[in-house]
């Protein structure tokens, strides 16, 4: 069938147009609006413009100036219209989806014609998008968790061997001195046995949050697992690193602790191991021997700090 010979089902597909549920609009070489349907005004809340021989750039002019319509990403007209202007046009056929001030989605197909008219539809996609961001949301949420220590909110230990396997090839790349504490909280067993395991999972937090607010801004801490914390220290020799740790043990002994209990104190030990130089020293290496070092601390009696290979 011909539609350029045939009268009905010209007359068909114009009825079509015109009742379509989705919005069409066309605009002509110039940019300026020479049709579109009901469907058009409603999916964008244009009602109340004169979309009629309008420029598409006056279109969107009053949408940004009214707050109606396309949700715009820059404050400034001007950016946001050099945005579209560089999509516009750019592909005889693109689809793209449009935000909306009202928080409705739209999915947009542009289809340039030979003598230069453009034709717009679009559908309102919404409830999939809904579906869409609810499920990203749910990834980003998910994969959060998989890398966090619910109590504490730190890195867990996976995330931190991942990390700490990176900054062991940084540390192999640029030859930087960079060293790695693993701490563990003395007479943990005690604490619990004595306050109750809620109390124990306080000062878990507690530690955890000394250990945050004490340290640089590249430096790292994990949660191990039960009461064992490590601390990575990017560009850091084990000798400050050491004095890293001294300082830790300096503020914890000076923290309040009466909302855990009154009277309530308590120390850790931890083992500092540089990363060697050796290109087959890997991170599991490192954290062994960070937790040697740790073994002889708590063997030393405990609320001090050992460096690998200096005991
Ligand atoms: N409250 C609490 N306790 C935990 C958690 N994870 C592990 N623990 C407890 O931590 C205690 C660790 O005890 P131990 O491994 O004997 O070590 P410690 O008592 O700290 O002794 P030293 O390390 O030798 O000083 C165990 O009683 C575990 O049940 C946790 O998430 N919350």
């Amino acid at each position: 069938m011909d539609i350029k010979t045939n009268e009905h089902l010209q007359k068909v597909l114009i009825e079509h147009i015109a009742a379509s549920e989705n919005g069409i609009a066309v605009l002509d070489a110039k940019d300026q609006v020479i049709f579109y349907n009901q469907a058009f005004l409603n999916a964008f809340g244009l009602q109340n413009c004169p979309v009629y021989k309008q420029s598409y750039d006056d279109l969107l002019s009053w949408m940004f100036t009214t707050g109606v319509g396309m949700k715009a990403h820059t404050h400034k007209l001007e950016d946001w219209l050099a945005y579209i202007h560089s999509q516009y046009r750019s592909a005889p056929f693109r689809n793209y989806e449009v935000e909306l001030v009202d928080g409705r989605w739209l999915l947009m197909t542009e289809q340039l014609n030979p003598d230069g008219e453009v034709v717009l539809v679009c559908n309102d996609i919404t409830l999939f998008k809904r579906v869409e961001l609810a499920l990203q949301k749910a990834q980003i949420e998910l994969a959060r968790q998989a890398m966090t220590d619910e109590l504490t909110g730190l890195p867990n230990r996976r995330h931190f061997m991942q990390q700490l396997d990176n900054e062991c090839q940084r540390a192999h790349r640029y030859g930087h001195a960079t060293s790695l504490a693993v701490i563990d909280i003395d007479h943990f067993k005690k604490i619990n046995d004595g306050y109750g395991h809620l109390k124990g999972d306080d000062v878990l937090r507690h530690f955890a949050e000394v250990l945050t607010q004490q340290l640089r801004k590249n430096d790292v801490v994990g949660r191990l697992g039960g009461e064992e914390f490590a601390l990575l220290l990017p560009e850091t020799s084990q000798d400050s690193a050491r004095a890293v740790i001294a300082r830790l043990q300096q503020r914890l002994a000076g923290e309040n602790l009466e909302s855990i209990a009154p009277g309530f104190s308590y120390t850790f030990s931890a083992g500092v191991a540089e990363c060697q130089s050796t290109p087959q020293f890997c991170c599991t290496d490192w954290i062994r021997t960070a937790d040697e070092a740790l073994y002889q601390a708590k063997a030393a009696g405990r609320n001090c700090v050992v460096v690998y290979g200096k005991a």
